[in-house]
């Protein structure tokens, strides 16, 4: 379990000194401009969860991650990963987690993918004959047969990507934390990603924190979703409640089998946004109506042949999140 009390991080970059000599006058100043990343976080993450967390650039994601990996110590509050804290108790939590970052791989540029594998192995100190089992487990999941032997700076960014995955994997983490996974992928990389993390997680019980700024791979992998904001948290719970509490319009087109009789005016809130001699465009608000409401009165106007109905965009959603 991933529990998070009141995090803050708070950073200080020297003020920048004008003038002759400003350079060296800025290392010797003592001014410090603060910038609170993260401002006040608190949430908890149990066994087995898929979470999203997501937030427009400069939110404080990567701040988070970095501060539930131990790479940076929070200004105020606590971390605990199964009890411990990753800044007290490196080695033990460093064992539970597994952290990819997009932007930055963590095997050896100039060496073939296997024996970044093997200092890796080495470095978790892992059992030879149970790291070779998991090395062929995760080269059939990944696909990775052709790529074992070329060196790093060789792959393509999606095979990069899944080579990563596989390192992260290795010395069998139950939490992986990822930062933006599938940035600059193509479609068909991004769906092999996407569907080993949904493996990861469903087969395997893999507890997954991913950062994105992709909402297909939010929408397509988590139940859960965290939006942070100016370093705050702005919503937190399912994919379905995010979408009902924002209340975007639900589009409704609705074809007759002859022409429709649109009287002057009716009772339910709803707009027609297009009409013509056999088709109504509508929109409408589900928070406050529902679709059978809507379908019963659209029926009363003519003899109905078929209704397509579509949902508020999740990025739209979302945008509306961040403003
Ligand atoms: N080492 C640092 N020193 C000073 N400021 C920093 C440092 N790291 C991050 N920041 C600032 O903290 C804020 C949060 O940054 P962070 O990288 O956590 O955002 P993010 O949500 O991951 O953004 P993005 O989506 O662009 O990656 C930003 O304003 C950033 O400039």
């Amino acid at each position: 379990m991933i529990s998070v009390k009141h995090i803050r991080k708070t950073f200080q970059t020297p003020v920048r000194q004008e003038g002759r000599f400003g350079g060296l006058r800025t290392l010797l100043s003592r001014a410090y401009l603060e910038k609170e990343a993260v401002k006040d976080i608190s949430f908890e993450i149990e066994t087995g969860e898929f979470v999203g967390y997501i937030g427009p650039n400069g939110a404080g994601k990567s701040t988070t991650i970095k501060m539930l990996t131990g790479i940076l110590h929070p200004t105020a509050g606590e971390v605990l990963i199964h009890g411990y804290s990753p800044q007290k108790h490196r080695r033990r939590v460093v064992r539970q987690l597994g952290v990819v970052f997009g932007q930055r791989s963590q095997l050896w540029w100039d060496l073939p993918v296997k024996d970044s594998y093997e200092i890796l192995i080495a470095m978790y100190r892992i059992d030879s004959a149970v790291a070779q089992r998991r090395l062929g487990e995760l080269t059939e999941l990944l696909n990775l047969k052709e790529l074992l032997e070329m060196p790093v700076r060789k792959l393509s960014l999606g095979q990069r990507m899944r080579a990563d995955l596989a390192a992260s994997m290795l010395h069998d983490p139950d939490i992986l934390f990822l930062d933006e996974p599938t940035i600059g992928l193509d479609v068909v990389a991004k769906r092999s990603i996407r569907g080993f993390l949904h493996t990861l997680n469903k087969e395997f019980r893999k507890t997954i924190l991913l950062t994105t700024h992709d909402m297909d791979d939010i929408e397509q992998l988590c139940e859960r979703v965290i939006v942070i904001n100016h370093g705050q948290i702005s919503y937190d719970g399912s994919i379905g409640s995010l979408r009902e509490r924002i209340g975007l319009p639900t589009v409704m087109k609705v074809t007759y089998r002859g022409r429709v009789q649109v009287p002057a005016q009716w009772e339910l809130p709803f707009q027609i946004m297009e009409q013509e001699e056999d088709c109504l465009t509508i929109s409408c608000n589900r928070q406050s109506l529902k679709a059978m409401e809507v379908l019963r009165e659209l029926s009363a106007w003519g003899d109905m042949e078929d209704v397509h109905m579509e949902e508020p965009d999740f990025e739209e959603v979302i945008q509306s999140l961040y403003q």
